[in-house]
């Protein structure tokens, strides 16, 4: 977790799942799965908001540019098990059977269904995606975090973004059309859907400069193709839950000896 980070598990308590602002039975409002624990670097419970390593260190450079323009990435989920994934995938397939305005919304071509809710291992299982937006910061203090200062955001106002986070739909679509994800060129070539509100260009910005892909379907879903990548065939697939997060306070000595091996 980086401190200064706004993180909201929405999944843990209240998901926001819709598609074309239909509430998805057995998804929307409900509590999919719990990552809460203690955190003992920070002293308190928090989300536990699991990514690789390597992707991490570009989440920790994307908050380094919000931050120098009086704003700040607000976290929704990272890591998503597999068995949620395939919950996502039946409670929303099962929906679009029943309610013609839900399938036009996911079918439209040149989309289909897969844009919205991937219906092979997501890169969510993999360990490097991560759904996010983007908030104003009001208040800006600062805390000690074992032998480090670090930035805490006190007050902040979210922005309007085109839909809610987690609208399964083309009107969540960043791009007017797809672009395969793995594309870390072609996007910057790609018409951008009218509807996209200047906040969630700038998340774009801001995540893009620090390594990340964004993806065409969903303005706050971003991807380290250079980690999918490096781990090859060793991706995981998510068949797991994650319950404790693992950490203590950075000691300087200790930092420096990491960075510096
Ligand atoms: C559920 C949605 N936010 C999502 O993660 N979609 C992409 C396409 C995925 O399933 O990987």
């Amino acid at each position: 977790m980086v401190p200064s980070i706004i993180y909201d598990h929405t999944n843990s308590y209240n998901a926001q799942f819709k598609s074309s602002y239909v509430d998805i039975p057995e998804l929307t409002g409900q509590a999919l799965y719990e990552m809460i624990d203690y955190n003992n670097r920070l002293d308190e419970e928090t989300y536990i908001m699991p990514i690789l390593y390597q992707t991490a260190k570009k989440v920790y450079d994307a908050q380094q540019i919000a931050l120098q323009n009086g704003e700040s990435l607000i976290v929704y989920e990272t890591f998503r098990p597999r068995d949620v994934q395939l919950l996502v995938n039946e409670a929303l397939a099962d929906l679009a059977e029943s309610n013609d305005v839900v399938k036009a919304g996911i079918t439209k071509e040149p989309w289909s269904m897969t844009w919205f809710i991937n219906t092979n291992v997501s890169n969510h299982q993999r360990g490097v995606a991560i759904d996010l937006s983007l908030v104003r910061v009001d208040e800006l203090s600062e805390r000690i975090v074992g032998d480090y200062h670090v930035p805490k955001v006190l007050d902040y106002t979210p922005y309007e973004m085109q839909t809610p986070l987690h609208e399964l739909s083309i009107n969540s679509a960043m791009f007017t059309k797809p672009i395969a994800s793995k594309d870390q060129e072609g996007w910057k070539k790609m018409e951008v859907s009218s509807a996209v509100t200047e906040p969630a260009l700038r998340l774009q910005e801001y995540m893009t400069e620090a390594g990340f892909t964004p993806l065409a379907s969903e303005w706050w879903h971003f991807n380290d193709v250079d980690a999918l990548n490096s781990i090859g065939e060793k991706a995981g697939t998510g068949k797991f839950r994650i319950t404790q997060s693992l950490n203590r306070p950075p000691k300087w000595e200790e930092v420096r000896t990491i960075t510096t091996e």
